[in-house]
């Protein structure tokens, strides 16, 4: 299944800086392997916002949760999830 995910980031400004960096490298590389393993297809920066979104393709809501949960960010971030469906007018490519 498909999910459209809007992640905003709320890192806490008094976090220490040093934390701050472990947390966003421990995030890159959480996120890489998703990538590589073919369940995170599209990740795009929301210009001129600490957010992203991203296209997840997981075979469901509860591997979903499971992925999401696992982000070191995931305490400093408010989530916004839309399950995808296929649309009648789309053409094959
Ligand atoms: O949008 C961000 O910076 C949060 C994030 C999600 C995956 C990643 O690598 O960073």
């Amino acid at each position: 299944m498909l999910y459209h995910v809007r992640m905003y980031v709320r890192l806490p400004p008094d976090l220490d800086p040093a934390d701050r960096a472990d947390i966003i490298a421990r995030e890159m590389a959480y996120s890489q392997k998703l990538q590589r393993e073919g369940k995170w297809p599209q990740l795009w920066r929301i210009a001129g916002e600490y957010a992203n979104f991203s296209i997840l393709d997981v075979a469901g809501h509860d591997e979903l949760h499971t992925l999401l949960s696992g982000l070191p960010l995931f305490p400093y971030m408010d989530i916004e999830v839309t399950p995808l469906a296929a649309h009648p007018s789309k053409i094959a490519v």
